[in-house]
């Protein structure tokens, strides 16, 4: 039932296996130019992660993070202000052409061009990464068929709804059967059937040799499908190992809370406001 198209060889194969599948060294991202009244927006703080090849790598931390900042770097299409990104061993930004050939993204936002019917933006995206159109066009048809929204393969992506975006996303990222996955929340508004479609399409793309790095804030997900979780918390890398040895017989969620909460006691100068205002419209307004 799935896409079952092997992985096109290459000479990357040849990667020894202790080589990342992605590595960040000290990677650093300031937004905005820092002024005398203004210090620039420190988004993603000297992150150094290693990403083993093979693994299942989950990504978590809260809104602002910096998880989105963070993936746009390692995948070069975000310039660090500091530190250095690799694919399979291959400096993002001195060596561009070898390291995205590598990923399949599926960034925070559009990936192809939405006043396109679905099947020929996805045939654009597979001839850009190198495919004969007959291939693109093959594997476009399995992987709408497979995420259910071949129906809607002749309608303009930007007819579709949020859930119907991501999964074709997701089909892009995959159609060149690329080495390397790179998924920014790739379940989100994404419906509970075709999510589990999609869990099992990633285990399988493990299984299989391949290496997915995905962010998201479900800690379920996170829990059950990955055998490696970073947590980020404004900005700077928490933990970051085995999921069971970063759980340490606790939750996920537990753990993130806490990281969370003690950081925003730690920065805090007076209590956060309560809202005891909010009491079911009984109050006065
Ligand atoms: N283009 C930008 N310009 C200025 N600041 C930005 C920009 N993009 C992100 N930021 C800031 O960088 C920080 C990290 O944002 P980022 O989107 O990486 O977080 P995230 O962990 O992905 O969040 P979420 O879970 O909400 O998607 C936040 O403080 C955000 O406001």
């Amino acid at each position: 039932m799935y896409p079952d198209h092997p992985r096109t060889p290459d000479a990357s194969d040849a990667t020894p296996a202790a080589v990342p599948a992605l590595e960040t060294r000290e990677l650093t991202k300031v937004y905005g130019t820092a002024t005398a009244m203004y210090d620039g927006q420190v988004a993603v703080s000297g992150v150094s992660l290693a990403i083993p090849r093979g693994s299942l790598y989950g990504l978590v931390g809260a809104n602002g993070a910096g998880k989105t900042t963070w993936l746009s770097m390692a995948t070069g299409l975000l310039r660090p202000s500091h530190g250095s990104a690799f694919l399979d061993g291959h400096d993002v930004w001195a060596d561009p052409v070898a390291a995205r050939g590598r990923v399949g993204l599926l960034p925070d936002g559009p990936t192809m061009s939405e006043a396109l019917p679905g099947h020929v933006a996805l045939r654009h995206v597979g001839v850009l990464q190198g495919l004969a159109t007959d291939v693109a066009d093959a594997r476009a048809a399995d992987l709408m068929a497979v995420f259910d929204i071949a129906g809607s393969a002749d309608k303009p992506v930007s007819s579709y709804s949020a859930g119907m975006k991501k999964k074709i996303g997701l089909a892009a990222a995959l159609i060149h059967s690329p080495r390397l996955l790179v998924l920014d929340e790739p379940l989100e508004a994404v419906d509970p059937v075709s999510a589990v479609t999609i869990r099992e399409i990633l285990q399988r793309f493990t299984a299989t040799g391949g290496t997915v790095v995905l962010s998201s804030h479900s800690m379920t997900l996170i829990e059950q499908i990955c055998t490696h979780v970073a947590i980020l918390d404004k900005g700077r890398l928490v933990t970051a190992g085995e999921t069971a040895a970063v759980r340490a017989g606790t939750s996920l969620e537990s753990i993130l809370v806490d990281t969370v909460n003690k950081s925003a006691a730690d920065g805090a100068d007076t209590a956060a406001p309560g809202l005891d205002w909010l009491d079911g419209g009984n109050g006065v307004r």
